[in-house]
């Protein structure tokens, strides 16, 4: 078994008394060297999750490990960017780079660096910088950095489809070439899939799904056919047209192929449907498991 970038355990988390739990009872487990997407509603959690094992904010209840320590001691092997980009406005493209050097001097990596943000007009002042530009700015101090986790809360969010494009290949090639692990929130669903090869989708304060992407995919199966009960398989979400059943399940066996239509479904699909779906069982993979929680099954 691999480390873990990410171990949480009964983690907790509110914003204050009478604000409700913002994460609850959030068990699961991140091998390092995956690039996850972390998906769920607006309101989920994915930001206080992000923030916590970024060690910005401290646990009501629970823990949260990182790279083998707390998130303050993994600091300086994390970067984070967060939805917000926050940056020095009166810096330019180029006093925020050398920041980045400066700070980071053992480890910082000038070529990654440059390949985000060497576009940028190195003397435009942060503050004369779009969304978009700024976004790149953020990514190119993040990737410098060279850390070993990556946490990323939208960042592509402001990007155009080619930017967003081309960058999503650079944290690939990135994560391949350096086995870094990243953690990424996104709404558009249709990006993750083939870029991600782990899950967490998180609702309601909770991790509803975790795993390899391809097992979580695997596990379900996209049925059509007449009208009749799916048992013993659990049905995610179902919709009837006349005699004509259409449902996604997760699968318990094999599905009976003489009497249904079987197709696998993307991750889009299967994410919708859990997203549609809120009291669907939870479906974590055993890499996804807490130790703890391994250890009480
Ligand atoms: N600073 C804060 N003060 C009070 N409540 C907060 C604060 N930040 C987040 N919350 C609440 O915590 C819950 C989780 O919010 P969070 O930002 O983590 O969700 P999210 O999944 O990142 O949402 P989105 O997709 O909209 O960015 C929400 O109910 C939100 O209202």
């Amino acid at each position: 078994m691999t480390g873990a970038a990410i171990e949480a355990n009964g983690l907790g988390m509110t914003y204050g008394r009478g604000s409700g739990w913002a994460l609850r009872d959030c068990s699961f487990r991140l091998p390092a060297g995956r690039i996850c997407a972390l998906v769920g509603p607006n309101g989920a959690g994915k930001s206080t999750l992000l923030a916590l094992a970024a060690g910005l904010l401290r646990p009501a209840e629970g823990s949260v490990r990182v790279l083998g320590t707390t998130p303050a001691g993994a600091r300086p092997r994390i970067a984070y960017v967060s939805q917000d980009k926050p940056l020095y406005p009166q810096f330019t493209v180029a006093d925020t780079l050398w920041a980045g050097a400066e700070l980071n001097p053992a480890t910082w990596d000038r070529e990654a660096a440059d390949g985000i943000a060497g576009t940028l007009p190195q003397d435009a002042k942060v503050k004369a910088l779009s969304g978009g530009q700024r976004t790149r700015l953020a990514l190119a101090l993040a990737l410098g950095k060279r850390p070993e986790l990556m946490l990323l809360d939208e960042p592509m969010a402001d990007l155009d489809p080619l930017a967003r494009h081309q960058l999503m290949g650079v944290l690939m090639a990135e994560a391949a070439e350096h086995s870094t692990t990243i953690v990424m929130s996104s709404h558009i669903l249709t990006e993750l899939e083939g870029a991600c090869d782990y899950v967490l989708l998180v609702d309601g304060g909770r991790v509803r799904l975790g795993g390899e992407t391809d097992d979580i995919v695997a596990a379900h199966a996209l049925v059509t056919g007449q009208v009749r009960d799916l048992a013993p398989h659990t049905v995610v979400e179902s919709r009837t047209t006349g005699r004509q059943l259409t449902a996604l399940v997760r699968k318990e066996g094999q599905v009976d192929r003489t009497a249904w239509d079987v197709t696998e479904p993307s991750l889009e699909e299967l994410l919708l449907a859990h997203l549609r779906s809120p009291g669907a069982p939870a479906l974590l993979t055993p890499s996804a498991h807490a130790r703890d929680e391994v250890a009480a099954i």
